[in-house]
């Protein structure tokens, strides 16, 4: 054991994992994006997903919650094959496993405290004043006090996702999955994500799965990080040892540092006077990422039909005893200091 390691490796949980894929594939047309993954994870521990574009980070949470079945291969939450399950079938397993897609996927037409009653009506039996009370404390726990009535659109981007990620908690899944929190956020705006990432993980004992390429963010939240590379499972451990991988791929990916063979094809791309093809850079660490036309069962858009369930987390009936973020909410400064799961 490497023992500068032995702090980050000892927080890796031993418990039996909560969700099971194995030998998963999947491709699409002549693509193949997952060829055989073997992948656990664990319960109360923050997995970040790494990988260069196109490696199929978001198809792997999307196999975890049956938006896509394999071609081959058993995806298992507890003892349950999800890959087996019918939509029907799978409504109950989605209030279990919680998802903030990339995009936060908010109903434009819905008012914030509608998007995150949306779940409660759904699938709750709680009467009215009980739901306000709940929206109201969701959006409290992410510093979006005194948001209900806006619309997302006149939100910003960070305000947006938290309010998706109030929206996402509501049914207090077990397991959240985020793809690419922090995307399209400044630093800060990302920072108050992380924390409540953390926060959710750490006080609720839930269990996240975050796709990211922000490594400032992994650093922060990972209890574990895995490189998926060429549709497997490319690194696997503790934040400190991957660090100090001796691979050249994971140092390579940290680094976010261009092979020779980028360079070359940039290069080339200027001797032939045309604008280096940019696309194609990175395909010796990214595999191939053809841009996709999204389909049937992928991330929903902005319409309630559409969208996949609502998210699941622990225990959310105690008042948040924080102090109340709806101050630190300033109608300028978009924000954010959340986090309302900051004891005193
Ligand atoms: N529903 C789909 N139909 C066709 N191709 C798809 C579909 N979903 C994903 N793909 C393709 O599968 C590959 C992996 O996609 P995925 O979104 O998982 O990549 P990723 O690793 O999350 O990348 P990024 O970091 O850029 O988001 C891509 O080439 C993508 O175009």
């Amino acid at each position: 054991m490497d023992n500068d390691c032995a702090e980050s490796q000892a927080a890796m949980s031993e418990a039996e994992p909560i969700i099971r894929m194995r030998g998963v594939h999947k491709r699409f047309g002549p693509l193949t994006v997952l060829n055989g993954l073997d992948l656990d994870f664990r319960p109360h521990e923050t997995t970040v997903l790494l990988g260069p574009s196109g490696t199929g980070k978001s198809v792997t949470l999307k196999h975890i919650v049956g938006l896509l079945q394999p071609d081959a291969g058993e995806v298992y939450f507890h003892d349950q094959r999800v890959d087996q399950l019918k939509e029907r079938e799978l409504v109950p397993l989605r209030k279990r496993i919680g998802f903030l897609f990339q995009m936060g996927a908010m109903f434009d037409s819905m008012t914030v405290g509608e998007n995150v009653e949306f779940p409660l009506v759904e699938h709750t039996n709680l009467n009215r004043r009980q739901r306000a009370d709940k929206v109201d404390r969701l959006l409290k726990m992410v510093g979006l006090g005194k948001t209900q009535d806006k619309m997302p659109n006149d939100m910003s981007g960070g305000q947006r996702k938290r309010a998706a990620l109030a929206r996402a908690i509501a049914l207090e899944p077990e397991v959240m999955l985020y793809d690419e929190p922090t995307t399209g956020l400044d630093p800060i705006r990302s920072d108050v994500i992380n924390e409540l990432i953390l926060a959710l993980t750490k006080q609720l004992g839930m269990t996240s799965i975050v796709v990211t390429h922000d490594m400032n963010s992994a650093n922060k939240i990972a209890d574990r990080m895995v490189l998926l590379y060429d549709g497997q499972v490319a690194a696997d451990s503790d934040p400190c040892t991957f660090r100090n991988s001796k691979s050249e791929l994971v140092q390579r990916f940290i680094r976010g540092q261009a092979d020779q063979q980028d360079i070359e094809l940039i290069r080339m791309g200027f001797e032939e006077g045309q604008a280096p093809n940019i696309e194609s850079a990175g395909e010796a660490i990214n595999t191939p990422a053809p841009r996709r036309r999204k389909t049937d069962r992928d991330e929903p858009s902005a319409s309630p039909q559409t969208q996949a369930p609502p998210p699941p987390v622990a225990d959310l009936q105690a008042e948040p005893t924080g102090p109340d973020p709806t101050e630190l909410d300033s109608e300028d400064t978009d924000d954010d200091t959340p986090s309302v799961f900051h004891e005193d």
